[in-house]
């Protein structure tokens, strides 16, 4: 059977000795290194790295792992994080309207491409919207918004992700702005697909921005939610070309394959601790 993998992600401000202060102890405690990448920054003078190792002895508990590493991140004031690469996450999807992203995702998870746990769907419109979707397996939590009482529904939002224990929060096109305060309880663990390619035609209907200016390439962004809307570090992007004879309603069927393939990228990286975030930036160490 094969020896339990861990991941192991970490930054802190940039000095030698890092990289040989982290296989050091991972040498001394038995564990054997399976991949490292590693970047510093020069503008921010930040060092990221995400190594995954296995133990050389069977049954080591993660926490125990985290206990001995905490020495060494302590040593260089690390934020981190370690945990068991098998261990899936818990995942809270919210859609509006438009679901072929849910749909998407849906898809990739039921064939096992998306190894996590869905532990709910939130969506502002009715579940017939959805009719085509069979998703019962999954709790379904219909909230809608009242625009005159945004904070009763976001409530609503925040008793499902607490009760659901979700880890992480996926916008798969949920087209409500999060509060400050919202967006601020989920930094770093919510990740929305906006239907453009940033930082190009922000907020509301950007197939029909793109449209007006006559742009000859579309494109859709997954960033990290923040209280500035469609301003969270970007994640990965993808674009198709179009042309003048392309309506509006051209670009938002292009766009919806590029919006699918760009949120579930996004989400193989995210799943496998590939990305961290630097200051407005990420750092995604690609597979
Ligand atoms: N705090 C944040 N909230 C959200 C972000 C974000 O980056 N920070 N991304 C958006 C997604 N988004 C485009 O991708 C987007 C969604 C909604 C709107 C908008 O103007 N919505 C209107 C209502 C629209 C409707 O009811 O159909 C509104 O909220 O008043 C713009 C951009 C998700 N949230």
């Amino acid at each position: 059977m094969e020896a339990a993998q861990f991941v192991l992600t970490l930054s802190c401000a940039d000095r030698p000795g890092i990289v040989g202060a982290v296989s050091s102890h991972l040498a001394a405690q038995g564990s054997n290194i399976l991949e490292a990448q590693q970047f510093g920054d020069a503008q921010t003078g930040q060092f990221f790295m995400r190594l995954v190792f296995h133990p050389c002895t069977a049954d080591v508990a993660a926490d125990d792992l985290r206990a001995g590493f905490k020495v060494v991140a302590q040593r260089f004031d690390m934020q981190w994080t370690l945990r068991l690469r098998d261990q899936r996450r818990r995942v809270l999807l919210m859609v509006s309207k438009f679901d072929h992203c849910l749909a998407d995702l849906l898809y990739r998870w039921r064939i096992g491409e998306l190894p996590m746990d869905i532990v709910g769907i939130i969506a502002n419109h009715p579940r017939e919207t959805y009719r085509h979707l069979d998703f019962d397996a999954i709790p379904f939590h219909y909230l809608p918004v009242d625009r005159a009482d945004k904070a009763t529904q976001e409530a609503q939002v925040w008793a499902v992700i607490e009760q659901s224990g979700a880890e992480l929060v996926v916008l798969a096109r949920y087209m409500q702005v999060l509060s400050d305060e919202l967006a601020g309880k989920l930094a770093g663990r919510c990740i929305n697909i906006h239907h453009s390619f940033l930082p190009g035609f922000k907020g509301a209907r950007p197939y029909h921005q793109a449209h007006r200016r006559g742009v000859k390439l579309i494109g859709a962004t997954a960033h990290f939610v923040t209280a500035d809307l469609d301003e969270g570090p970007i994640i990965e992007q993808d674009i198709e070309r179009v042309s003048h004879s392309n309506t509006p309603e051209d670009m938002i069927r292009i766009g919806r394959d590029i919006e699918r393939r760009v949120l579930a990228r996004t989400l193989r990286l995210v799943l496998d601790d590939r990305v961290l975030v630097d200051g407005h930036k990420t750092v995604v160490f690609a597979p």
